[in-house]
């Protein structure tokens, strides 16, 4: 297959790399790292210890693939959506965290859109050359469950590159869950400016577990399966198996940069106003990473 990464970052330059193993992969990302790409290839290091070819570009307009994948912040999806809408694509892919990407991707192009999540850690620590920091999996499948032909497609792809994928017919459970653990654990340890495995005990922990609670209450409003429980024990799962990890909220937070908090948390306070469910501590979490953004962001 052929594969647009479309915001080669951290995690697009990972995903691409690892694909460009197997199928042609072209990226979109920003120089020096586009023409480090092209010209001298994609090393990827960590977990693994490989150099690949693969197209790089930083023009993201009239592009053509079987598949594109997002990976730009969650702020940047309209920008990508309306670039991407020039091109022709059999599908795109999101593997963004947060919610709402997919839908403002579905609004500007006429492809079927499928929702994804990654576990991987990436780092893009120079131009060609990203870091592995853990082994994960991508979740891909249909944005509104159910089976999908693309969805089985990519998936076959993607693991056939060595990725770890499960393709799901439950991707609005799932990523309701993964909202949950990054609701939990993103501005919690970017504002106490801890790592992940200090949400393993503790006010911190109660915190985190408390923010995952209100958005399963608001996933269940939302007509989504999510019990408390199931919630709960997602961010005690993430916060052990990444114990050692800054979560990218952190990371953005020391690096003076914009957060993901708005798709994140501030959705969750957005979407318990819609249905009449308060979500105190969201609301608190948003307002201090809000009020920090305003001061000290970009
Ligand atoms: N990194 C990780 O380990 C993981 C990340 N995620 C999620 O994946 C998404 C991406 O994260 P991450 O890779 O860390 O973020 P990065 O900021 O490292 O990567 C996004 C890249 O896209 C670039 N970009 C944005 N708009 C365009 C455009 N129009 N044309 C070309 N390039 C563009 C950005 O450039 P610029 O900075 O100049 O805007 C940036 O280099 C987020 O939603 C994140 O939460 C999920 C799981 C793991
Ligand atoms: C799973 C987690 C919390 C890992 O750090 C993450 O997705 C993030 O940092 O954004």
């Amino acid at each position: 297959m052929n594969f647009v990464v479309f915001g080669a970052g951290s995690l697009g330059t990972l995903v691409g790399g690892l694909l460009a193993r197997e199928h042609a992969v072209t990226l979109v990302a920003r120089d020096p790292h586009a023409t480090a790409v092209r010209e001298s290839g994609l090393s990827v290091a960590g977990e693994f210890d490989f150099l690949v070819g693969a197209d790089a570009t930083t023009d993201g307009t009239d592009r053509r693939a079987d598949c594109a994948i997002v990976t730009v912040k969650a702020f940047h999806t309209e920008t990508a959506a309306r670039e991407l809408a020039t091109g022709e694509f059999d599908a795109v892919l999101s593997l963004q965290n947060g919610m709402g990407n997919e839908d403002l991707l579905a609004a500007h192009l006429d492809c079927p859109v499928l929702a994804g999540t990654a576990t991987y850690g990436a780092v893009l620590t120079e131009p060609g050359r990203v870091e592995c920091t853990g082994i994960g999996e991508v979740v891909l499948g249909a944005r509104d469950g159910g089976q999908s032909d693309p969805a089985d497609r990519i998936g076959t792809a993607f693991s056939a590159a060595g990725i770890e994928t499960t393709i799901a017919d439950d991707m609005p459970r799932r990523l309701w869950e993964k909202l949950a653990v990054n609701a939990g654990i993103n501005p919690t340890t970017a504002l106490a400016r801890v790592e992940n495995g200090a949400l393993r005990s503790g006010d911190a922990e109660e915190i985190a577990a408390t923010a995952a609670r209100e958005t399963a209450a608001v996933a269940r409003a939302e007509g989504v399966k999510l019990p408390d429980e199931d919630a709960v024990a997602a961010v005690r799962t993430v916060a052990e198996a990444t114990a050692a990890n800054t979560s990218s909220m952190r990371q953005d937070v020391e690096a003076g940069r914009r957060t993901e908090i708005d798709a994140i948390n501030g959705y969750v306070v957005a979407r318990g106003e819609k249905r009449d469910i308060d979500t105190p501590v969201n609301r608190t979490l948003a307002g201090l990473v809000k009020a920090w953004e305003q001061e000290n962001g970009p």
